[in-house]
C-alpha cells in the first residue's frame, strides 16, 4: 500500500472539475419518486401544517403536479388520499370504491399524462379506516393478517383497473404480495408492477404523514404488532427476501436515512431494486432545521439523496422532490 506522500487524497478533491470526474454517485430526477396527498374538491390547495411547503391537491391540482413533474423529469408519483371523515368505515370497504378519490386521481394524471409518468399507488386501509390501522382489526384492536390480505387484493385490483401502474403495499401484513401478484395476473394486470414496502419499520418519523391523509386523531394505538422493530436488520432480510419470493418487482426500505444500513444490506444481498422512503418526519425534520436557522436546505437536500444512491439505492420517495430536481437541473 502506498502511502503519503506518494499518495495524497486531497489531491483529486483540489478543483471542482477533478471532483466531478472521480464522484461515484450521482443523484438525478430520474431518481425521485413525488408522494402527493389527493384531497376532495375543486381548485383546493390545503397547506399540511406539520409538513410545511406540502399540500393536499384536489385532482385538479394533482394533474397540474403531475405535468410539473413530468416537465422536471421526475418519472413518477407516489399518491395518497385523505378521505373524507364520512367516507371512513370500521373495514374501510371506500378502498374498494371504483370511484373513490385515488381512483379518481389515477385517472385524471393518466388521462393528461399517459406514460409520461407512472402512478405508484399505496396500498393499506389507514386512509379509509375510522381507527387508522392499515388493516380490519378484530374485538381487541388487534390487527387481523388474512382478512386484510383479502381486502388489500381487492384495493389492488381496483388501484389497477383505474391505471395504477406501480402497486405499493405498505400495510406490512404477511402473505400479500404473492396474493396481490396472483390477482394481478388473473385480472390480465401482467405488467402492474409491485414495489413491496417490504422492510417498513415502526417509526416515530410517520407523524406529518398522518396529518397528511387524517389518520393521526383517529389511530388509537400503534401499528407495532405489524410493521418491524427498529432494532432489527436480519428479520428486514428475511422479509425481503419472502416479498422477492412472492413476486415483488422492487423493494423499499422505509424509513430512509436512519435505516440506509438496511437498504445498503438489501442491495449487496439480494442485487434487485431498492427504493428508500425519505418519509414525512424527515422532511419535516429538514424543514425545521431550516426554519431554525441551523441548516442550509438544498445542500442538505441535495446531500441526504446522494446518500441514498450510495448505498445502493435505485430512487427515493421525498417530499423534496421537486425541488430537488430544480437543483439538479440548474
Ligand atoms: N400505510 C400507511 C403509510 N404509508 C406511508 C406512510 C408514511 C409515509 C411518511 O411518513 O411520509 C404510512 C404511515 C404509517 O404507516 O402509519
Ligand atoms: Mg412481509
Amino acid at each position: 500500500m502506498t502511502t503519503y506522500p506518494m499518495t495524497r487524497l486531497r489531491r483529486t478533491r483540489a478543483t471542482a472539475w477533478s471532483r466531478a470526474m472521480h464522484r461515484e454517485v450521482l443523484v438525478t430526477p430520474a431518481d425521485l419518486i413525488w408522494p402527493l396527498f389527493v384531497t376532495e374538491g375543486d381548485g383546493v390547495e390545503d397547506p399540511i401544517l406539520s409538513l410545511p411547503g406540502v399540500s393536499r391537491w384536489s385532482v385538479d391540482g394533482i394533474v397540474a403536479r403531475a405535468k410539473e413533474a413530468v416537465a422536471l423529469g421526475i418519472p413518477c408519483l407516489a399518491l395518497f388520499p385523505n378521505t373524507q371523515p364520512d367516507r371512513r368505515s370500521e373495514d374501510g370497504k371506500e378502498a374498494l370504491n371504483p370511484d373513490n378519490l385515488m381512483c379518481r386521481a389515477i385517472k385524471a394524471i393518466k388521462d393528461a399524462c399517459g406514460d409520461d409518468i407512472g402512478v405508484l399507488t399505496d396500498v393499506a386501509l389507514d386512509p379509509y379506516t375510522s381507527h387508522g390501522q392499515d388493516g380490519l382489526i378484530d374485538e381487541q384492536g388487534y390487527v387481523l393478517n388474512d382478512q386484510t390480505v383479502e381486502m388489500l387484493v381487492g384495493q389492488s385490483l381496483n388501484q389497477a383497473a383505474a391505471g395504477a401502474d406501480i402497486i405499493a403495499p405498505s400495510d406490512m401484513m404477511d402473505g400479500r404480495i404473492g396474493a396481490i401478484r396472483e390477482a394481478l395476473e388473473g385480472a390480465g394486470h401482467i405488467n402492474v408492477q409491485i414495489m413491496s414496502y417490504a422492510a417498513k419499520y415502526a417509526s416515530a418519523f410517520y407523524g406529518p404523514f398522518r396529518d397528511a391523509v387524517g389518520s393521526r386523531g383517529l389511530l388509537k394505538g400503534n401499528k407495532k404488532t405489524y410493521q418491524m422493530d427498529p432494532g432489527n436488520a436480519e428479520e428486514a432480510l428475511r422479509e425481503v427476501e419472502m416479498d422477492l419470493a412472492e413476486g415483488a418487482d422492487s423493494v423499499m426500505v422505509k424509513p430512509g436515512l436512519p435505516y440506509l444500513d438496511i437498504a445498503c444490506r438489501v442491495k449487496e444481498t439480494f442485487g434487485v431494486p431498492v427504493f428508500a422512503y425519505q418519509v414525512s418526519g424527515e422532511y419535516a425534520m429538514i424543514e425545521a432545521a431550516v426554519a431554525a436557522g441551523a441548516a442550509d436546505r438544498d445542500a442538505m437536500v441535495l446531500e441526504t439523496l446522494v446518500s441514498f444512491k450510495r448505498a445502493g439505492c435505485s430512487g427515493v420517495l421525498t417530499y423534496h422532490a421537486a425541488h430537488a430536481a430544480r437543483l439538479m437541473s440548474k
